[in-house]
């Protein structure tokens, strides 16, 4: 869930939105809605209708229960939406029926009767939304229902559930005005859409914030969300797009006392539109310029302290005798060192593995504060206190929007372990190379040219960094998507860096099995593989820098040079048929094709055999944030 902006999101009614898993580990929403139970009520034998993601009577559902439970672990709170647009498929025909409903609601998703059979297997859900458009009564009986046996239940093991409700923006609502006078709901999402009478109009917030005001003043004791289409096919009427709603709507409804955030129809419109990306990622960056006047106005005070402080010392240095010699602090200056059970803690005794790298094995986790963190026990690692502290601090000390910040360390006993900032999104291998459909499905629409654009030139910028341009001086030796993570905003960040260095990798085992996934990867530089090229310096990173770039444009073009299959035959290929294969993809616009065959180009001079032909860091930046017309090819492609 996000620190700026809390997001809920209905899920369940269009198999191409993308697993519950992948969709809560977007890391975008606080709230998931399985939408929906559709029928229920007045005798009817329940049933779910969650599209095609499974088939509820062969109980196929019942696989969500793990994907629900890692939703959970994430912190994502999952609830069944009852009711839905199937306005035939239910309602409630008396106090019995109601009682009767929330009893089965209880007994098959929620804490109630283990025994009864359950579609979604032995999930626990957070709660239940009622999403209510038909004509309605007795759903304030079946609020009340809920609620008295989710008191038991937290009478009886202290857990919390949830009711919710998605009511239309006309107050009060038509179906569910009795429910929500009850007082009992948790959460409520007014739905801003389909609804010209209340809804934004271009320019006009005015019907919008009247109707926000009565909804949360009706409502003290609820959060009170804003409902909004997350594109414009997802509603007849009513879309706001992103910068207007942070420009014009936002400040409107964000000063009531219970706002608490917004929802979005559906998870698959938005994955369309990459809304709540685009909103995270402006309030974030609101955020950030707050932060850094604050930050900056601290940093001033700190220094005129230091400054003082530092006077005095040197006032009084003269009187204290000759100075200890040198201790030298075995931790770098912003590493916190985290004891070997706080790692387990962190890590809930290492039960979510993330994968294992040649390295060491790597690890979910979350600190006190709540954020999530990756920690990389590493094997084989300098068993020299010094030696690895004095690695470790030069990675601590680097700090680029390019690079996955290290905030910590584990030096005890035998156990080494880095702790990192968690990346949500896991490594660009996963977006852009995975075979793996699912996730493919989940994220093929993000990868537009331009995100594309903008990863080559982040992990430039990054390399930029590591090679000197903040005096980091450090070669990365493993460029490969595997090693470029991607934040919650898609924000590529380049991981391992330095971890070569802390790890022996001397002896024969580790050599070979380096050399093995090495000709596996295929990033490597010649003078990386033979020394007969030359030695290994920052050019070996442009290299396999400039390999990666070529690979992501051929992972994205999908395209057919016939049999041609390996990286090297496809840069070949791209060089003698570059024009043709800009004007062949055909959904390019004159600026989208520019971007393209900057990255082309730029690629094409990376993968140049002989060192000195390859570009620095530096000017690969140069070179992308300038113009194709601008840029030469290279006279051959390896020379
Ligand atoms: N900071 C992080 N946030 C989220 N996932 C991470 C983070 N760091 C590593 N991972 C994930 O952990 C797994 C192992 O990563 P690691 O970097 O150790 O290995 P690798 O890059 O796959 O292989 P190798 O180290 O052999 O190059 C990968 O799936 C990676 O995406």
């Amino acid at each position: 869930a996000s620190d700026d902006i809390k997001i809920a999101i209905y899920w369940g009614q269009d198999g191409s939105e993308g697993s519950l898993r992948d969709t809560c580990a977007t890391g975008l929403y606080a709230y998931v809605n399985l939408a929906f139970l559709s029928t229920f009520g007045d005798g009817r034998t329940p049933a779910l209708n969650l599209a095609n993601h499974c088939d509820p009577p062969s109980g196929g559902c019942a696989s969500l229960a793990a994907e629900i439970a890692s939703c959970q672990s994430s912190g994502v709170k999952v609830l069944l939406s009852i009711g839905g647009g199937a306005l035939g498929g239910y309602n409630l025909s008396s106090l019995s029926d109601a009682q009767a409903v929330a009893t089965y609601l209880w007994d098959t998703f929620l804490g109630g009767n283990a025994t009864a059979s359950r579609p979604l297997g032995d999930a626990v859900l957070d709660g239940i939304d009622l999403d209510i458009e038909a004509p309605s009564q007795y759903y304030d009986d079946l609020a009340r229902s809920l609620t008295s046996l989710y008191k038991g239940d937290a009478d009886a093991r202290g857990r919390a559930y949830m009711l919710t409700a998605a009511p239309q923006c006309p107050f009060p609502d038509a179906s569910l005005g009795e429910a929500l006078g009850t007082g009992l709901f948790d959460h409520v999402w007014v739905q801003f859409y389909n609804n010209p009478g209340c809804q934004y109009a271009p320019g006009d917030v005015g019907a919008l914030g009247s109707a926000w005001r009565e909804w949360t003043e009706s409502l003290p004791g609820a959060s009170v969300f804003l409902g909004l289409p997350a594109s414009l096919d997802a509603a007849g009427s009513g879309f706001v797009d992103v910068d207007t709603l942070v420009s014009q709507v936002l400040p409107v409804v964000e000063g009531a006392n219970n706002y608490g955030g917004i929802m979005l129809w559906s998870r698959s419109y938005d994955k369309d539109t990459g809304f709540s990306v685009k909103l995270q990622r402006i309030l974030q960056s609101q955020n950030k310029n707050h932060t850094d006047i604050i930050v900056g106005a601290a940093v001033a005070g700190v220094l005129l302290l230091f400054m003082l402080i530092c006077t005095c010392f040197l006032c009084h240095k003269k009187y204290r005798g000759t100075p200890r010699p040198e201790e030298g602090s075995l931790t770098a200056p912003a590493l916190k060192r985290y004891t070997d059970s706080e790692v387990e803690r962190m890590t809930k005794s290492y039960a979510h593995k993330l994968g294992n790298g040649s390295n060491g094995d790597v690890y979910r986790g979350n600190l006190r504060d709540g954020r999530q963190v990756a920690v990389k026990v590493l094997k084989n690692s300098k068993s020299d206190d010094k030696e690895f502290m004095g690695e470790v601090a030069s990675v601590g000390r680097m700090s680029h929007v390019n690079v996955v910040p290290l905030l910590g360390i584990c030096l005890q006993g035998p156990t080494r372990a880095l702790v990192y900032e968690y990346m949500p999104n896991g490594s660009l291998e996963s977006y852009a190379f995975s075979n793996n459909d699912s996730v493919q499905e989940n994220y093929s629409l993000w990868l537009y040219w331009e995100k594309l654009f903008g990863i080559a030139i982040g992990v430039a910028r990054g390399l930029e960094y590591l090679h000197g341009q903040g005096n980091a001086n450090i070669l990365h030796l493993n460029v490969k998507p595997h090693n470029v993570l991607l934040d919650q905003e898609l924000c590529p960040k380049i991981s391992d860096v330095g971890v070569p260095n802390l790890c022996h990798d001397n002896d024969k085992e580790s050599k070979r099995s380096t050399a093995d996934a090495r000709d596996r990867d295929g990033y490597d530089a010649p003078e990386v593989l033979s020394r007969k090229f030359g030695a290994v310096g920052s050019k070996s990173d442009v290299y396999s820098y400039g390999l990666m770039v070529l690979e992501m444009v051929r992972a994205k073009s999908n395209i057919n040079v016939g049999e041609v299959t390996t990286s090297k035959y496809f840069a070949q290929w791209l060089y003698e048929h570059l024009d043709q294969f800009c004007d062949s993809i055909s959904d390019i616009s004159g600026e989208t094709r520019d971007l393209v065959k900057r990255m082309i180009i730029v690629g094409l001079w990376c993968i140049q055999t002989a060192q000195t032909n390859r570009p620095s860091m530096s000017r690969v930046v140069e070179m992308l944030e300038s113009s194709s017309i601008d840029l030469e090819l290279p006279v051959r492609i390896s020379s």
